[in-house]
């Protein structure tokens, strides 16, 4: 569709073909555009090569334990803007506490896939909360959004201030031109957005949809692997950060920040998009959801879905997540004697899940891909009629879950339904119906029904 903006971009290993990755999981990585644009054994020489401007970007407390923070070597420091930040309206983009009066959050809910309107929406405009938990206030919570994306940002900027974006695509390719690098997702892979970074959205191939978890809190970690040891699930080799680019146009240009769940703007005479080099442990990465590697139940029984965890961002409370991110992909069923999809359950986490393809166990139909649900805080759900008599009857073999991948973003923090959510987005009035037909099979007499 739109052809990339990113032509004049030089980047570490030359100028921007493809972009370059360096891979591992929480490295304090180096990178240089140009050779000795980064200073050797200092952050803050008296003057930088190039004539480069010495920049640090902080992205916990100096005083954290690890801190993270990376040092940025730039053309023009950060603050060169040429206009104070004037206020703007994203009415789609929501920021909790968002609860809205005459939507109710309480219940199970699924949507159909968003479609695309035809509208020429960028990554800014295109972005539809969906539900809101926490406070972004306090840096606690998160929310859930869905991109529809058919334009590129063009001399148009953005950073939150207010939250780590982890990005989902179902639909189509984006490139992600930050100041750090770019990185280019699609389908089965992931993209994360650090709070405080600059970036603009290009499409590569549209129209984009996608799932967007917006984490007001701590940033999101490798979760503790426990008995699992030292291998399997998400290995941090399988974790790609890019390499410095770096453009230097003068153009007029827009910078909207997202600061307290309120949008600004101001103008700016350059593309910020001019780090020439940088080192640190603060940084965008990606990564390919097909390198998660499963680990499940080899006997009998269904673990808890814990076990799928890709990322985790803890909320302080030791075990109970801000939010986790969880990965139902591909995998075999082995377990004998064993009601294999998911149990009927109630959950003190608010769970919302949506499918990026194929069809997921516990409902084989209803939660197609680009769809969504959720199954908010201690409200009973499961597999519907279908799944449970197919699973209930089956011939347990060994039985390869195949072409299918689903995700959860589980929250400590109930979900508030936006407006859109509960008003304009495809929701599907007859969702608990799936239900209705799970009949009594009691009779009083023993013996398995
Ligand atoms: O509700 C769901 O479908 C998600 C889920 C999957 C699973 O395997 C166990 C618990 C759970 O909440
Ligand atoms: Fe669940």
């Amino acid at each position: 569709m739109n052809a990339p903006n990113t032509s004049g971009l030089i980047q570490a290993n030359g100028s921007l073909t493809e972009p370059g990755y360096m891979p591992g999981w929480a490295n304090d990585f180096e990178t240089e555009a140009l050779p000795d644009a980064l200073p050797r054994g200092m952050n803050s020489p008296q003057k930088c090569n190039y004539g480069l401007y010495g920049e640090q970007l902080s992205g916990t407390a100096f005083t954290a334990n690890p801190p993270e923070r990376t040092w940025s070597y730039r053309i023009r420091p950060s603050v060169k803007h040429s206009a104070r930040y004037a206020r703007i309206d994203l009415p789609y983009w929501k920021s909790a506490p968002n609860v809205v009066d005459n939507v109710t959050s309480l219940g199970q809910y699924r949507w159909d896939a968003i479609p695309h309107s035809g509208e020429h929406l960028t990554w800014l405009t295109g972005m539809r909360t969906m539900t809101t938990a926490g406070d972004v206030n306090i840096q606690v919570g998160m929310a859930s959004h869905v991109y529809l994306v058919t334009q590129s940002m063009k001399d148009a900027y953005f950073f939150s201030a207010d939250s780590e974006l982890l990005v989902v695509p179902q639909e189509g390719r984006l490139r992600f031109a930050t100041e750090l690098g770019i990185i280019d997702v699609e389908p089965k892979e992931i993209a994360i957005l650090p709070r405080g970074l600059v970036y603009r959205v290009e499409v590569l191939d549209g129209p984009c949809r996608g799932f967007v978890c917006e984490n007001y809190g701590q940033k999101f970690e490798l979760p503790a692997r426990g008995p699992i040891g030292a291998n399997c699930m998400a290995n941090p080799r399988d974790f790609k950060v890019p390499v410095a680019a770096f453009e230097d146009r003068e153009v007029p240009s827009t910078l909207t920040v997202k600061w307290c769940g309120q949008f600004h703007e101001t103008q700016i005479g350059q593309s910020p998009l001019d780090v020439v080099a940088w080192h640190g442990n603060y940084a965008p990465y990606k990564y390919d959801l097909r390198t998660y590697c499963p680990v499940g139940a080899i006997l009998f029984d269904h673990p808890d879905p814990s076990i799928f965890t890709v990322l985790t961002a803890p909320s302080g409370v030791p075990g109970t997540a801000n939010i986790d991110f969880v990965l139902f992909r591909e995998r075999w069923l082995v377990a004998e004697n064993t009601f294999r999809p998911p149990w009927y359950h109630k959950n003190i986490m608010s769970e919302l899940m949506g499918n990026i393809y194929g069809q997921y166990d516990a409902k084989p139909q209803g939660f197609v891909p680009g769809g969504m649900s959720l199954h908010n805080m201690m409200l009973p759900h499961g597999p519907d009629r279908e799944a449970f008599e197919k699973a209930s009857n089956a011939n347990l073999g060994p039985d390869k879950l195949d072409r299918t991948m689903s995700f959860m973003f589980e929250t400590r923090f109930p979900q508030h339904l936006t407006e859109f959510a509960g008003k304009e987005a495809p929701l599907q009035d007859d969702y608990i119906d799936c239900w209705d037909s799970l009949e009594k099979k009691f009779d009083g007499t023993p013996g398995k029904k």
